[in-house]
């Protein structure tokens, strides 16, 4: 145990009260996007955000969901141990799954434009059985992914401050349930949205202080020569000529499979980036995730490129905080190798910047998975199989009485996990085994119409079971014991790895032909309805102020949205069907050439030709991934500012309006101009939706009750 170079209070400050903060900040958005723009957080809007996010947001929302804590550790982790591939084979290794799931998005979106999670898209094709398996591989990825959030995250508190690393975990999920119980899906984009301006200008800073202006190192040049150093008394095996400044990795090659067959499973079978695609406008769902996936690409690439190196140049110098002790191999597995770096480069101030950057990446990504844990307890199983007519209220009590409780009960499990000894690298690599044969017939099941239930039901089930069997044979056979360290090697997790993904692409041809395809009809996942929010809507817009100034702009938001839906009816849906189609043209070309140049063009000839990086090159190297992370910044920082302008126009003069005693101002404008409120927006486009799901003349019928 390294001594902690900051007072427990430091720790206890962050987690309890930034996270009290942030809570407060989205109780307070909370509340002006209501007022201002009609926000209504009914439980449609809660999992879905009325289906109109832009692609600034999405993309933003996508790089802090995907920014765990594992992307700033584990990539520094496999750089100190692999060298300069590792942060390359990590960012790579996990960017494509997200740009390949663009297409799914919009497939996802032109097949069930009303679903609110994938699994209801199982269950509309398959049935109760299949649904019941995915539900399964659901819930794994999300156990899985909070409980690597919360021991990597708690691992470092507890280092960084002495905190108590059960309270770390306990004390860490708690204002991530309090804001997202507030604010639903928006919650977690907005505070996300935060969240990640925090996390790239800490990367920048730690890159600017190890390779331009610090006093530690300062230069590439630096960085450099002392790498190249450690090289000589530290030799890497497995590497060509045991340098860290290589592409050509052994160990760093094994990793890069292993974080491309994880990182399938934990993109295709988290809910949380189905929701985020169900959330976006129908023009956002493509250039949010690609953008995203792009901008996220630069986030664990700089920061284990500064970190990882600056930890292997470092290590041996007094300012190390384990000095004269390199650190332990359970050390480096529970993620220290950046918060050492930061102490050894920055003393206090980097203990304090690795600290607030690690607890922004827990807590936004943990925020997406209780959003996405909540979303499957609430459609899936509560209005699913307990109560089919529940209505909007019901689902919102729902989802909030099962964020408290999956919180709770993934606190215990980290804790458990803890005292187990397992890791959140351990964890990070284990992932692909237990969840990945399910990604090829989940995704199938949007983009096969001959894939049957047999398929789809069993070979989830046989690939994990052949993947888990054929890891523990190949650890038995290596070293004759199963322990968790032996467990833990390369090619034993490799081996897990590869079937998990790659048997389901036996086993799904093989089934389905052998009890005959399916000639599905994609019209039928169109039954698939939103829930009606009339009541939600009604009672949170019938008057209730007591400021008489302030009354409520209409009591029939939804008799609006009808009016104004009748005016674009000849053309909206037609118009919304022509935007998903020739997405989907694009995205397919799109996205195949973006995936093969991140996984085949750019690394495999550096890879084959055992390149060593000469001073130069390894300057143009880290000054690409600056760049890179610059143009992050201008994707998840500056442009969802420029696209939601007129929004935040909007509230700025409401605030303005009331601040001055004018709110009748504010009340003619939102009688004036119906349109441009939230809750009718969501509606319009609720009825475009179900004209597109040739549900509109149920739709009409409801209203037309309704008034
Ligand atoms: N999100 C990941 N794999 O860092």
């Amino acid at each position: 145990m390294l001594e902690a170079p900051l007072p427990q209070g430091a720790g206890y400050a962050v987690v309890v009260g930034l996270g009290f903060v942030f809570s407060l900040g989205m109780i307070m958005t909370t509340f002006i996007l209501r007022r201002y723009q009609k926000e209504i957080i009914t439980a449609e809007e809660f999992v879905a955000a009325g289906r109109s996010v832009k692609t600034g947001l999405i993309a933003a929302a996508v790089v802090s969901s995907w920014t765990w804590a594992a992307t700033l550790l584990q990539s520094c982790t496999q750089v100190y141990k692999n060298g300069i591939s590792g942060g390359f084979y990590y960012a790579s290794g996990a960017t494509v799954q997200i740009i390949l799931f663009a297409f799914i998005a919009i497939k996802a979106k032109q097949r069930a434009p009303e679903a609110h999670t994938y699994l209801e898209i199982v269950k509309a094709r398959y049935g109760t059985t299949a649904h019941a398996v995915y539900m399964f591989f659901a819930i794994a990825t999300n156990v899985l992914v909070t409980a690597m959030l919360l021991t990597g995250g708690s691992a470092v508190i507890s280092d960084l401050t002495g905190m108590n690393t059960v309270a770390a975990c306990f004390l860490l999920p708690v204002g991530v349930v309090v804001y997202t119980l507030f604010g639903g899906i928006k919650a977690t984009f907005l505070t996300d949205y935060a969240h990640t301006i925090a996390i790239i200008v800490i990367i920048l800073t730690f890159a600017f202080t190890t390779y331009v202006s610090g006093d530690v190192l300062g230069s590439t040049s630096k960085v450099y020569d002392l790498v190249i150093e450690a090289a000589k008394e530290k030799p890497i095996e497995g590497n060509a000529e045991g340098s860290f400044l290589t592409m050509n990795s052994r160990s760093g090659g094994i990793f890069f499979v292993i974080n491309i067959v994880g990182n399938f499973g934990t993109v295709f079978l988290d809910n949380g980036y189905w929701n985020k695609a169900i959330a976006s406008s129908p023009a956002a769902a493509l250039p949010g995730y690609i953008f995203g996936g792009l901008a996220w690409f630069a986030v664990p690439w700089l920061v284990s490129t500064t970190m990882g190196l600056a930890c292997v140049a470092l290590e041996k110098t007094p300012a190390f905080p384990s000095y004269p002790n390199l650190l332990t191999a359970d050390e480096v597995s529970a993620g220290l190798v950046l918060p050492s770096a930061a102490v050894a480069m920055m003393g206090k101030g980097g203990a304090v910047a690795a600290l607030i950057m690690v607890f922004m990446a827990v807590t936004s990504a943990s925020s997406a998975e209780f959003i996405a844990v909540s979303s499957i307890f609430s459609y899936d199983i509560y209005k699913g199989y307990i109560n089919p007519s529940a209505s909007g209220k019901r689902l919102i009590f729902t989802s909030h009485v099962s964020v408290v409780v999956f919180s709770l009960v993934m606190s215990g499990f980290a804790t458990g996990l803890w005292y187990a000894g397992i890791s959140m690298g351990y964890l990070y690599e284990l992932m692909g085994i237990i969840i990945s044969a399910a990604v090829f017939p989940a995704a199938m099941t949007l983009l096969s119409k001959k894939q049957n239930v047999h398929a789809v039901v069993w070979s989830p089930i046989l690939g994990t079971a052949f993947a888990i069997m054929s890891w523990l044979v190949c650890t038995k056979k290596k070293f004759g014991s199963i322990t968790v360290s032996n467990t833990f090697e390369d090619d034993a997790m490799l081996t897990g790895n590869v079937v998990a993904l790659l048997s389901p692409l036996i086993f799904v041809p093989i089934l389905t032909y052998a009890f005959g395809s399916q000639e599905f009809d994609w019209e039928i996942l169109k039954t698939i309805r939103r829930v009606d929010e009339t009541e939600e809507i009604i009672e949170a817009t019938e008057p209730v102020t007591e400021d008489a100034e302030f009354q409520p702009v209409k009591s029939h938001m939804t008799a609006i949205a009808h009016d104004i839906y009748e005016q674009k009816k000849a053309t909206a849906a037609a118009e919304e069907e022509e935007l998903l189609r020739k997405a989907s043209k694009i995205a397919g070309y799109t996205c195949l050439f973006m995936a093969i140049s991140l996984l085949v063009l750019w690394p495999m000839p550096m890879y084959g030709s055992k390149y060593i990086f000469s001073k130069k090159f390894f300057t143009g190297w880290v000054t690409v991934g600056i760049i890179w992370l610059f143009f992050s910044a201008f994707i998840v920082i500056i442009y969802p500012l420029w696209e939601g302008r007129h929004g935040i126009y909007v509230s700025m003069r409401g605030i303005y309006w009331d601040l001055t005693g004018q709110t009748w101002k504010l009340r003619e404008w939102q009688n004036e101009h119906p349109e441009e409120l939230h809750v009718v927006r969501s509606q319009v486009s609720a009825e475009i939706a179900h004209e597109r799901a040739g549900g509109i003349d149920q739709a009409i019928e409801r209203l037309s009750e309704k008034d």
